[in-house]
C-alpha cells in the first residue's frame, strides 16, 4: 500500500495555543495550507491568543526563521531521521523543525529548554509523538560542537554575524568543490538563484549577502515631517524605551528594537511609516515638488505614494494607480492615517487602461519584481523565485515603463524602481527602453542617473533609474 500524500492533508491546528511554540506551530501549519503571507497568517492567529508580548516575539522569530531556513533544517532533519520523509507526517516534521531551529539557530534558548518545550508541543499535538521528538532532538544535540568557525566547510552551519557552528558530520556539499550547492543548502536559498549571484558577484559577495538576508535586520522608519520632526519623534520613542538613531535622509530613523510596529507611539497619529532606507531614496530621487501633478503607476500599498505627498508638502495632486483593486484601498488608508489629502486612487488595467488622459510632471513606476533585494524582510520571498517567473516579470516591467513614458510631459521625469538586484529586471529593462525609443520617431528620453543598492550596504537591495523625457 502507498503512503498517503501528506501534502494534501488538511493542516493540523491546536486549539487556543498556550505557548510561543504552539502559536508558531499553528501559524506554520496554516501557512503550509494556504497562499497567504506569513505576516497575515500570524496577525490572524495572534489576535486569538492571550500570549505575552515576549512570547509573541519569540513565536514570530521562530516562524520567520523556520520559513527562511527551510533547506538547512531539511538537511538536519534528513540526517537525523532515517526514514523516507514521505512517511513522516507533515505536522510532525514541523514540530521537529521548531526544535531544531531553537537548538541550532536561536540565540539565548538553552538546549534543555528547547527540547523540553518542543516535546511538550509534540505531546499536545499527538500523544504518540513525544518520545520520537525527544529522541530526534537529543541526537541533534550530538551533532553540535562548541567550535565557532569563520570560514565555510561541509561541516559549517552558518549561524549569523559571519560565523559558522562546526558540526560533527559533513552535512553540506563542499564549498570548495561546489560553492553554489553549499550556499543553497547551508544558508537556504534556491539553487538557481545562488548560481546567478555567484556568476554575477562571486562567491565571497554571495556569502556576505546570504548572511545579511538571514539575519533579523533593524527596521527603518520614515518620519512624517508634516506632523512632527525627527528629533521630537526620536525622543518620543526613547521615552517609551525604544532605541532609535537618526538615519541617512532627514526623515529616516533606524529602529534598533524588535517590535510590532502598530504598538509604537505616534502610529495612529500618522507620525511615521515603516519604509526601508533604500526605498526611501526612490521618492527623494524623483524629487516631486509642491504643486506638481504626479502619477504613481504601481502604487499599492502606498508607501512611496505617501512619501511623495509628504515631500510635496501635501500640495498638488497624485494619482495613485494599481491593477489590484483590493490593495489600492491600503493606499487610501495609509494616506488617511498620515493626514495626506492630495492622493486620488484609481484601479487600472495592465497596460494603463483607465488612466486619465493628461500628462504628468513626474511618474513613478515601482514595478512588481522578483524581490531579490528584500529576501531578509520577507521570509517566504526567496522560495517564490524561479527563472520562468523572471521572464513574466520582465515583460510586465517593460510594459509598465512604456506606459509611464506615454504619460510624462516633455521635461518631466520617470523613476523606474525595483526591489530586485537582478540586472535583467533593472539595467537591462532601462537600456532596452532607451534603445527602442531612440530608434522610434516618437518622444525621446535620457537616463539622468541610476543607482543599485546592494543588500546590506547598508539596507535592502534595490534599483532606481531616473529618466527624463527630452522631446
Ligand atoms: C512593488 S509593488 C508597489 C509598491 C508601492 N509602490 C509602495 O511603495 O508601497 C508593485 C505593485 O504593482 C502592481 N501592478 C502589477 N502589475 C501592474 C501593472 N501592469 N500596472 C500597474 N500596477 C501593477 C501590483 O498590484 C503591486 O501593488
Amino acid at each position: 500500500m502507498h503512503a498517503p500524500d501528506i501534502s494534501v492533508l488538511p493542516p493540523m491546528q491546536l486549539l487556543a495555543p498556550r505557548t510561543a511554540r504552539e502559536l508558531a506551530f499553528n501559524v506554520l501549519e496554516a501557512h503550509h495550507a494556504g497562499n497567504k503571507h506569513i505576516g497575515e497568517v500570524f496577525d490572524q492567529a495572534v489576535d486569538r491568543t492571550t500570549l505575552s508580548p515576549s512570547d509573541r516575539r519569540l513565536a514570530y522569530e521562530l516562524i520567520c526563521g523556520i520559513v527562511r531556513r527551510q533547506s538547512t533544517l531539511q538537511a538536519l532533519l534528513m540526517s537525523l531521521v532515517h526514514r523516507q520523509m514521505e512517511t513522516l507526517e507533515r505536522p510532525l516534521q514541523t514540530i521537529i523543525k521548531i526544535g531544531l531551529y531553537q537548538i541550532f539557530l536561536c540565540q539565548g534558548i538553552p538546549q534543555h529548554a528547547a527540547v523540553h518545550e518542543t516535546v511538550e508541543l509534540a505531546k499536545r499535538a499527538n500523544l504518540r509523538w513525544g518520545g520520537f521528538v525527544n529522541g530526534v532532538l537529543r541526537s541533534a544535540i550530538q551533532l553540535m560542537t562548541e567550535n565557532i568557525l569563520t570560514a565555510p566547510s561541509s561541516k559549517a552551519l552558518p549561524i549569523g554575524h559571519h560565523q559558522y557552528r562546526e558540526l560533527t558530520t559533513d552535512l553540506f556539499p563542499s564549498p570548495t568543490l561546489t560553492p553554489g550547492s553549499y550556499i543553497a543548502a547551508a544558508f537556504s536559498f534556491p539553487h538557481d538563484l545562488v548560481e546567478r549571484w555567484v556568476g554575477q558577484y562571486g562567491v565571497e559577495a554571495t556569502i556576505r549577502m546570504a548572511f545579511w538576508f538571514n539575519q533579523v535586520t533593524e527596521t527603518a522608519l520614515r518620519v512624517n515631517l508634516l506632523k512632527t520632526d525627527r528629533e521630537t519623534f526620536r525622543q518620543k520613542l526613547f521615552a517609551a524605551d525604544f532605541v532609535a538613531e537618526a538615519g541617512d535622509l532627514p526623515e529616516t530613523i533606524r529602529l534598533l528594537s524588535t517590535v510590532r510596529i502598530s504598538t509604537l507611539p505616534g502610529f495612529p497619529e500618522g507620525e511615521f511609516s515603516v519604509q526601508d532606507l533604500s526605498a526611501q531614496h526612490a521618492a527623494r530621487r524623483l524629487n516631486p515638488q509642491p504643486g506638481e501633478v504626479v502619477l504613481d503607476l504601481c502604487a499599492a500599498p502606498g508607501s512611496k505614494t505617501c512619501h511623495m505627498a509628504e515631500l510635496m508638502q501635501n500640495q498638488g495632486e497624485i494619482i495613485a494607480a494599481d491593477t489590484h483593486g483590493g490593495r489600492i484601498r491600503q493606499v487610501y488608508e495609509n494616506a488617511e492615517r498620515l493626514g495626506l489629502s492630495i492622493i486620488r486612487t484609481i484601479t487600472i488595467g495592465p497596460r494603463g487602461e483607465n488612466l486619465p488622459s493628461m500628462e504628468f510632471d513626474k511618474v513613478l513606476a515601482d514595478v512588481p519584481c522578483s524581490n531579490t533585494g528584500v529576501l531578509g524582510k520577507r521570509p517566504e520571498a526567496r522560495w517564490k523565485y524561479s527563472p520562468a517567473h523572471l521572464d513574466e516579470l520582465r515583460e510586465m516591467q517593460a510594459t509598465i515603463l512604456r506606459t509611464a513614458a506615454g504619460k510624462v510631459r516633455i521635461g518631466g521625469r520617470i523613476l523606474y524602481s525595483t526591489c530586485s538586484i537582478e540586472p535583467l529586471e533593472n539595467e537591462e529593462i532601462v537600456q532596452q527602453f532607451l534603445a527602442a525609443t531612440s530608434e522610434a520617431g516618437g518622444p525621446q528620453f535620457r537616463l539622468v542617473e541610476e543607482q543599485k543598492f546592494m543588500p546590506g550596504s547598508p539596507a535592502d537591495g534595490a534599483y532606481q533609474a531616473l529618466i527624463e523625457r527630452v522631446s
